[in-house]
């Protein structure tokens, strides 16, 4: 009877990001990768892993070690990794994977100059998924979310953020979220839910309006169905933007989530300085997404309160907009954290290509990008303690790519799925190729 889930053994490279416990990586430690590489002199034939029936990682080190305490009979399932590399699974940090409705019309606006509030004023942008998510059966959303998440895996995501906010309605709010409670029950990864009810300013109701129904409706409402058990809500997100939800709206509702038991992870700083980042500090935010119009105050104060900083590096590429200060930010002491920010304006499900994003536009190094998309990634999460990083006593959730490196999963630019041969949540296979 074997006891044990998984032995991955002779792989050439183990990236285990850290190995002190860690919680994040924040600026220049990013830098810092705790990598096991195996030499061609040496006459090791490679590295191991131990995953335990809990899923957990019990043991790391040269074959040769593991095989003096382990024997192959010990394991349900052996993967044998020769010439290949194991990283951590992968951990996006901002998503909106629930709508239906998509904007491939406005790519073609946009490609004609339209800006992105340009948009959204004319009643597109998040306004028009708005019409078309609360017009979309349960089911129907439901379908394409797991199409989207099955997608985001066969890339090597193990954990990602899944925010609500094309209902902007109670109704079509718990909807969302009662979707994303159905990937949290049923799919193989992990999903951190974020409730975005001011994600915009509904079209019938002003900005004080909106709030006031968030933090009189929405949130009791939704409060009421997490005490039941019937929906699972982890974090709680306001676009925070001129013509959107201003700093004083953002926060009354975000201390009002706080409240709730909801952690703070909100959009701030992205098409206007608005001093929202000093805002979210003070508030003891986790994390903060967007961020490209962040100014020096902004970038101190997010170090000294430890608040991550979640770039999205595509948002940057597809609106044209100047890149979030990602070099100040880890220069001054920030954790950074990277998202695919999928969304119908932003369509990318694939943090490989992310990474390769955030080293080529937002100037970081390979090292810093996967630093930011697991463990300080997990951290913007509050999942690290057990996620973002491959060591013992956390979970055996890790990629095992066909490269002679690990740095190939960010170098080649688009199709990096063709590099990964497995995906393993807890020691389980959830992906093979
Ligand atoms: N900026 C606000 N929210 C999303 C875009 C959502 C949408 O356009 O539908 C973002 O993070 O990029
Ligand atoms: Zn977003």
């Amino acid at each position: 009877m074997a006891t044990l889930r998984l032995l991955v053994r002779h792989a050439k490279q183990v990236v285990m990001v850290c190995n002190k416990g860690q919680l994040a990586l924040p600026g220049a430690a990013m830098n810092q990768l705790a990598v096991l590489t195996k030499s061609d002199q040496s006459s090791s034939t490679g590295y191991s892993i131990v995953v335990d029936n809990c899923g957990t990682i019990d043991a790391i080190g040269p074959d040769e070690e593991i095989d003096k305490e382990f024997s192959p009979k010990d394991f349900t399932n052996i993967i044998d990794a020769t010439d290949m590399c194991v990283l951590p699974g992968l951990v996006d940090g901002h998503t909106h994977p629930v709508w239906a409705g998509d904007r491939v019309h406005e790519f073609k606006m946009k490609l004609r100059g339209a800006s992105y509030m340009e948009v959204h004023a004319s009643g597109g942008g998040i306004n028009f998924t708005v019409r078309h998510t609360r017009q979309a059966s349960e089911d129907d959303l439901y379908n394409s979310f797991q199409k989207r998440a099955s997608n985001m895996m066969k890339n090597g995501t193990t954990l990602f953020e899944a925010k609500s906010g094309y209902g902007l309605d109670v109704d079509t709010e718990i909807k969302m979220l009662r979707v994303i409670k159905r990937g949290i029950d049923n799919f193989p990864i992990d999903i951190s839910a974020t409730y975005c009810g001011a994600h915009s300013v509904p079209e019938n109701l002003t900005m004080e309006e909106a709030t006031d129904d968030i933090i009189n409706n929405q949130i009791p409402a939704i409060k009421e169905l997490i005490d039941q058990g019937s929906l699972q809500v982890d974090n709680i997100d306001v676009f925070c933007e001129k013509g959107v939800f201003d700093v004083p709206s953002t926060s009354k509702i975000l201390k009002a989530g706080k409240e709730t038991g909801l952690a703070l992870n909100f959009h701030g700083e992205e098409l206007h300085p608005l001093q929202s980042a000093e805002m979210g500090a003070k508030l003891g935010a986790r994390a903060i997404s967007h961020l490209e119009m962040v100014s020096d105050e902004g970038i101190k104060a997010m170090a000294s309160s430890g608040t991550v900083a979640v770039l999205l590096p595509t948002t940057a590429y597809i609106l044209k907009l100047s890149p979030p200060p990602a070099r100040k930010m880890i220069d001054n002491g920030v954790a950074v954290a990277l998202g695919s920010d999928f969304n119908p304006n932003a369509y990318c499900l694939s943090m490989p290509l992310v990474m390769h994003l955030a080293c080529i536009i937002l100037k970081m190094t390979m090292e810093e990008a996967l630093a930011a998309a697991t463990i300080n990634a997990a951290a913007s999460l509050g999942k690290s303690k057990r996620q973002g990083s491959l060591e013992i006593g956390k979970l055996g959730d890790m990629l095992i790519i066909d490269a002679a490196s690990w740095e190939h999963l960010i170098y080649q630019m688009g199709n990096q799925e063709s590099l990964i041969k497995y995906v393993i949540k807890g020691g389980n296979i959830v992906y093979h190729r």
